[in-house]
């Protein structure tokens, strides 16, 4: 399958989900993370789902990372498809982008190499952290952008792809991938551990 292929069979298995069943999967994918990871004082970046898309529902994570650590959430720009970032606090008010995203209205600007952790959203992932989004190149430049250190962590509702071949020169791949199932760590090589 190409790359285009491939990202059609994932939207069109999304777009079968109903809102039970992106609820409940999105709960396994939480736990699944939480169940791993807590972490503590860490600068935590996490977007926020397109719900029409069946993304995974990050809230819950979101609010639960918080708690110990700093979170804060993009906000894109689709005349370069880029992203800046804010932090998360409790006056933070949202309002969704013309895609359907929530974006945090105010907030203090973080600086990409404070960054420690990346939740990334996907449509497909293969063992090696080879990712397929939505084909804009957004996490691309992004993760590119980040520290040697930051940890790049996927979450989604399906299966971890047999190979995606045809990979992108700009792909930056994902240290580990959280599914429903569990937690799976990529060949990818790893970046040294948090402090
Ligand atoms: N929650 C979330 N935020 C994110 C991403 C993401 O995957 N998920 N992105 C990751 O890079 C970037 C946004 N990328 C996007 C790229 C294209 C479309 C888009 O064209 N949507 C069409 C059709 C989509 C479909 O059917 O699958 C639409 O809204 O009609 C939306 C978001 C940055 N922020
Ligand atoms: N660091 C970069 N600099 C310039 N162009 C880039 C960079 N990263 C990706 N691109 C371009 O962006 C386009 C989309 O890339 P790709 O198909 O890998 O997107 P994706 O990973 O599926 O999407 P997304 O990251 O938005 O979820 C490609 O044409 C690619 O050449």
């Amino acid at each position: 399958m190409t790359r285009e292929e491939i990202r059609n069979h994932y939207r069109a298995l999304r777009k079968e989900f109903t809102p039970e069943q992106c609820i409940y999967y999105s709960q396994q994918v939480t736990n699944n993370f939480l169940r791993n990871w807590m972490f503590n004082h860490k600068l935590i970046h996490c977007f926020l789902p397109i719900h029409r898309l069946r993304e995974v529902d990050t809230i819950p994570l979101v609010k639960r990372l918080r708690q110990n650590n700093r979170v804060c959430i993009p906000v894109s720009n689709f005349d370069k498809n880029n992203m800046t970032h804010k932090i998360l606090d409790e006056h933070t008010q949202f309002q969704d982008n013309a895609y359907g995203i929530p974006e945090p209205m105010t907030g203090e600007d973080v600086n990409v190499k404070d960054i420690q952790v990346v939740i990334v959203p996907l449509l497909a992932v293969d063992q090696h952290g080879n990712r397929l989004g939505y084909g804009k190149g957004f996490y691309d430049r992004f993760l590119a952008e980040c520290s040697p250190e930051t940890l790049f962590i996927g979450v989604t509702m399906f299966d971890i792809h047999d190979d995606l071949t045809e990979i992108d020169e700009f792909d930056i791949p994902l240290h580990y991938v959280v599914t429903p199932k569990g937690v799976l760590q990529t060949t990818a090589e790893q970046p040294a551990p948090l402090r």
